[in-house]
């Protein structure tokens, strides 16, 4: 390769880590790229919540019509953020090692700990998050709390927490731990089940461009894309949409797959999960249709009536 790629990214603090991140691993292979910035309509309306957008992929349209355009070679993105079916013409080039999957509360006031574990003796704390999954679990864990809406980056919910009297507010620990701002007042949500992909980085690129996709593919984590592509097979499968209340994690340890997936109703109140354990070495494509299998488990469970009464409420 003896052009320079140029790498489309947000520009949010998060957004140009993660994009130097690969810059920095395609310079290890001896391979040149530049980054170029471009804003997505989810960084410029920091008000709405996510799911009142309405537009799937508010964060990756404005980089896909830059791949097509041929404007930048590849684009880099939060995996959790990029819609299940990507835009016609446009391909997952690699996925990039995992970092941490857990979503965390950033504290305040009267949380402390009881026999190792955080509580809260407040029964109607506020708790801020604009994610429909996060709230849905915490309310089936604290149904007499309240959630507030928080949107914005990283580093502007950050100070809104600070600014508020709110008894917390959720992120993913990834956003934060990248950046280096990870509040010392913080603590993981073990209970919580992320959702698919999270913490993981997805690089896209155009469908025909055969040496941006060879460049790509030398970064690519076999175990993280085999994990994150069964945990968007399970959103898809159940729901499809980016902002659902549905969860999902995979992972591969001492040579077992773990797959954990999870439904719930926008209060909370109903709950359908499931999980699944295999040898990692079971045949590719009954692995490769695990998460599509736990979807149809959960869908013959009565997910279905679940899926409804969320469509029918807008989302
Ligand atoms: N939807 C926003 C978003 N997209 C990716 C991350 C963090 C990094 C990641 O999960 O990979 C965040 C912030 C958050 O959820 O707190």
């Amino acid at each position: 390769m003896n052009r320079i790629l140029k790498i489309g990214t947000r520009d949010s603090e998060l957004a140009v880590w993660q994009a130097t991140l690969v810059q920095n691993q395609l310079a290890a292979h001896n391979i040149q790229s530049e980054l170029v910035y471009i804003k997505s309509d989810g960084d410029i309306d920091l008000v709405t919540p996510l799911y009142e957008i309405g537009v799937q992929g508010v964060f990756t349209k404005t980089l896909d019509a830059a791949l097509l355009s041929g404007r930048i070679d590849l684009a880099v993105h939060s995996m959790k953020d990029v819609p299940t079916g990507l835009a016609k013409g446009i391909v997952q080039a690699a996925v990039l090692q995992r970092a941490s999957y857990i979503d965390i509360l950033v504290h305040k006031g009267e949380w402390h700990k009881q026999n190792g574990e955080w509580t809260i003796n407040n029964p109607t704390a506020v708790i801020a998050t604009s994610s429909i999954r996060r709230k849905a679990q915490w309310l089936n864990r604290f149904p007499e709390h309240r959630i507030e809406n928080l949107r914005g980056n990283v580093n502007t919910r950050l100070q809104k927490v600070a600014d508020s009297n709110w008894s917390g507010a959720i992120f993913a620990a990834a956003g934060l731990e990248r950046i280096e701002k990870r509040p010392a007042n913080s603590f993981e949500l073990n209970w919580m089940l992320p959702a698919a992909a999270q913490g993981a980085i997805m690089i896209v690129c155009r469908e025909e461009a055969a040496d941006t996709k060879e460049a790509c593919a030398l970064l690519n984590h076999a175990d993280t894309a085999l994990c994150t592509r069964l945990e968007r097979d399970f959103l898809r499968t159940l729901m499809g949409g980016c902002s659902t209340p549905i969860s999902a994690l995979a992972q591969i340890q001492n040579n077992t797959l773990l797959f954990r997936g999870n439904i719930f109703s926008l209060d909370g109140k109903q709950m359908l999960e499931t999980q699944v354990e295999l040898p990692a070495d079971t045949a590719p494509d009954i692995l490769a249709n695990t998460g599509n299998k736990a979807a149809l488990e959960l869908l013959g469970k009565g997910a279905d009536k679940i899926v409804e009464a969320i469509r029918h409420a807008g989302y």
